[in-house]
C-alpha cells in the first residue's frame, strides 16, 4: 500500500500539552478523518505536517517526499484549508488567482473558474461581503485549483449548513476518485465523516488512541445496553469501555463475532463514529 501521509513518533511539547509520539499513516486513494475532543492535538498535528511549527522529534514523510528535505516539491502538491479563510478581506477571488498563480506552478485558472461556478461564487466581489460558508467554498476552490495529489483540511466543514456541507463533501469524494489522491480531514462534524471517510484516527490527550479503516471498526464493534449485573458476566477482554447510567450501562464492545456467540440474549446495536469517540473520551476501561 502506497501512503499520502507517514507521521512516525511525533512529539511537540508545549508548556501544558505534549503531542507524545504520534504515528499514524494515511493510504492514497483514500479519506482520513482525524478525530479527537477540543485541545486533543489535532490542529498541533496537522501544523506539524505542514511544517508551519517546529517538532521536537519524529519523521514525517509526505507522497513519498521527505518534508525537512523536500518541503517545497511538497508543497506543490498539497491543498491546505483551515476553519478561517486565511485571504485579506480586500481581495476578490479574481486577485487570488493572480496571486496563487504566481506561487504555484500547477495553478490551473480554468479549473479555478469552474469550482467558482459550481459553488457559485461572485469573481468580483470583495472577499469582506462574503458569508461564512462562501468563504469557506473559496479556499477550497483555492486549495484545488493548483491540483495537489492531497488535501488537508482542518475543521473546513465546521459551521456550514448541511446543504453546503454535502456539496463539500462530494467534491472531497470526487477528488479521490483518482487513486494517487487522499485526503486529511479533521472534524467535530462526525456525520460528515460517516458519510466519506475510509479511515479514522483518534486522538486523546495527545496520543493516538486508535487509527484503523472505519468498516472494519464498525464491523468490529457493537454498543450493548445492559445491566450493572451483566457488565460482570461479559468477558473483560470484548469490553473497550462502558459507561453507567441511571438505568444500567452502556459497553463499548469489541469482536462482535465472538460477543454474540457468548452472549446471544443482548441486543448488540451498530456503532457511529460518535459514539465512539464518546466512549473513548468518557468511558471507563473495566
Ligand atoms: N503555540 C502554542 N503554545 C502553547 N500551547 C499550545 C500552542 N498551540 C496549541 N497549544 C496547546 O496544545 C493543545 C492542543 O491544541 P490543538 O489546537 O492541537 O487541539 P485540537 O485537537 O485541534 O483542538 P480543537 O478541536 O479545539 O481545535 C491545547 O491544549 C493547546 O492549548
Amino acid at each position: 500500500m502506497e501512503y499520502a501521509i507517514q507521521v512516525t513518533g511525533l512529539t511537540k511539547a508545549y508548556q501544558d500539552f505534549t503531542l507524545d509520539k504520534v504515528s499514524f499513516v494515511v493510504p492514497k486513494g483514500s479519506i482520513m478523518g482525524f478525530i479527537g475532543e477540543n485541545g486533543a492535538g489535532k490542529s498541533t498535528t496537522i501544523k506539524a505536517i505542514l511544517n508551519l511549527i517546529h517538532r521536537d522529534a519524529g519523521t514525517i514523510e509526505i507522497l513519498g517526499m521527505d518534508l525537512d528535505s523536500q518541503e517545497k516539491q511538497i508543497k506543490e502538491k498539497i491543498g491546505v484549508v483551515f476553519d478561517e479563510c486565511c485571504f485579506h478581506d480586500n481581495l476578490t477571488p479574481a486577485d487570488i488567482s493572480k496571486i496563487l498563480g504566481n506561487i504555484y506552478q500547477n495553478w490551473d485558472d480554468q479549473l479555478y473558474q469552474t469550482y467558482l461556478k459550481k459553488f457559485g461564487l461572485p469573481e468580483n466581489k470583495k472577499i469582506k461581503d462574503f458569508s461564512r460558508g462562501m468563504k469557506m467554498k473559496l479556499s477550497i476552490a483555492a486549495a484545488l485549483a493548483h491540483k495537489p495529489e492531497l488535501l488537508i483540511l482542518d475543521e473546513a466543514t465546521s459551521g456550514l449548513d448541511p446543504v453546503v456541507r454535502e456539496e463539500i463533501l462530494d467534491i472531497f469524494l470526487e477528488f479521490i476518485q483518482n487513486e494517487n489522491h487522499a485526503v486529511l480531514i479533521s472534524s467535530h462534524i462526525t456525520s460528515d465523516l460517516d458519510k466519506i471517510a475510509d479511515y479514522l484516527t483518534f486522538i486523546h490527550h495527545g496520543k493516538i488512541v486508535f487509527s484503523a479503516g472505519r468498516d472494519e471498526l464498525m464491523d468490529d464493534m457493537g454498543i450493548v445496553k445492559c445491566s450493572s449485573d451483566d457488565l460482570a458476566r461479559i468477558s473483560k477482554e470484548m469490553i473497550i469501555r462502558y459507561r453507567k447510567n441511571q438505568f444500567g450501562c452502556e459497553i463499548l464492545i469489541k469482536n462482535r463475532e465472538s460477543f454474540v456467540a457468548a452472549h446471544p440474549e443482548m441486543i448488540l446495536d451498530p456503532v457511529t463514529t460518535e459514539s465512539i469517540m464518546l466512549f473513548y473520551s468518557r468511558g471507563e476501561e473495566i
